[in-house]
Formats: C-alpha cells, structure tokens, sequence
C-alpha cells in the first residue's frame, strides 16, 4: 500500500482515500488475482492504484474530466497504466455497457447511489461484492437500505482513524473523520 503522501492531488478532485481506509476498503472487497473489478468514482486513483496491483482485469470511472486526468497521472508515476483501463463518464450510463464483473467498488455516487448500485448488482458475477465507501449520513444510510433490498449480505463498519504527529515533548494524536464501509455480499 502506497502511503498518502505518495499520492498526486489537484485542487479540483476530492482527497485520496486515506492509506487505512484503502486497507480496509481492499480486505472486504476480497480481491482475487483474476477478479474483474469497476471502481466508480476513481477520483484521485489511490484505491485505482491498489486494484491495479492485485486484480485481473480494472476500469475506473468518473465523470470529472480532471480526476481521470489525475488517476491517469497517478498509475503512470505508479507504472502501472497499463493495468487499468479508464473511462470517463457518468457511471449510471458507463455501468450498462459493461460485461459482468466480480467486484464493484463505489467511492463516490453524486445523488445517484441506489441508481449506481441496481444497475451494478445486476452486472455481479456469482460471489459478487459491493464495497461502498460513506462519509454523509444519509449516504450511509442509503447504502445499507438499498443492498439489503438487493438481497445482499450487508455489513457496515464506521472507522475512526487517529494518528500521531510527533512533537518535541510527545506524541498527538490526530482525529481524521469517521468514514463507514458498507459492503454486500451476495449470499
Ligand atoms: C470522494 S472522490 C473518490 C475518492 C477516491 N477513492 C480517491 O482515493 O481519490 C469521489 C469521486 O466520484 C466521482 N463521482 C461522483 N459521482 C459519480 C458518478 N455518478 N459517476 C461517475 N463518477 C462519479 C467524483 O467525480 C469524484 O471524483
């Protein structure tokens, strides 16, 4: 796992994915080495980057022109561009044309979750995952409802990572803000 600090940015593509969050995001999605995988909302590309390393086949979507440009910076400095196959548009639409998959990671959904994740769970090959990551509430909420509507398993965890900055007379440690990851399994 590459560290935060590793990870290009821009002032126009929200944040990377924290280094322990993308641990975890990758532990429940029980990647296989020839598991196809679609990341909706690849943003930076941190987790991009990860699948990249462990799965068969990647595409990652997002429908900012700006965050493809940045997953595509990211893979390259990366090396692994030639891993990923990277498509911009709006996953409600890209989704469609998809063959099926294994797993489908959802790292953001602009107001178009329960959309994204019927037309996803369509596409799940047998033993298919959903991971979802949340930050609002009501995100969070909608997740769990709409896989469990789908018939999935679903199981959320909220994290709560702090870590140290060391300072001359000791170590503080900082609170990042609690994010959930909301994954189904299909049973
Ligand atoms: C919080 S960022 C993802 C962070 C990413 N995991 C990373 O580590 O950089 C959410 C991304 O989802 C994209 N997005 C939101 N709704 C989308 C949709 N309906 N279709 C495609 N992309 C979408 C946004 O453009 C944004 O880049």
């Amino acid at each position: 796992m590459i560290s935060d600090e590793e990870i290009l940015k821009s002032k126009d593509v929200p944040g990377p994915t924290k280094e322990e969050i993308r641990c975890l995001v990758l532990c429940k999605a029980r990647i296989k080495k020839n598991d196809y995988v679609v990341e909706v909302g690849c943003g930076t590309g941190a987790i991009t980057i990860e699948l990249a390393k462990k799965a068969g086949r990647i595409d990652a979507i997002d429908k900012n022109i700006k965050a493809i440009n940045l997953t595509r910076k990211n893979l390259k400095k990366q090396g692994l561009l030639d891993r990923v196959n990277i498509i911009h548009g709006e996953a409600t639409e890209v989704l469609k044309n998809l063959k099926n998959f294994d797993v489908m990671i959802v790292g953001g959904s602009g107001g178009k979750l329960q959309e994204i994740l019927n037309i996803g769970s369509k596409k799940l090959t047998e033993n298919g995952r959903i991971v979802i990551t949340a930050i609002l509430l009501e995100t969070k909420v909608e997740a769990v409802h709409t896989l469990q509507n789908l018939g999935f398993k679903t199981e959320i965890i909220e994290v709560n990572i702090s870590k140290g900055r060391i300072l001359d007379r000791g170590t503080m440690m900082l609170a990042n803000n609690p994010i959930s990851i909301i994954t189904g399994y299909l049973q």
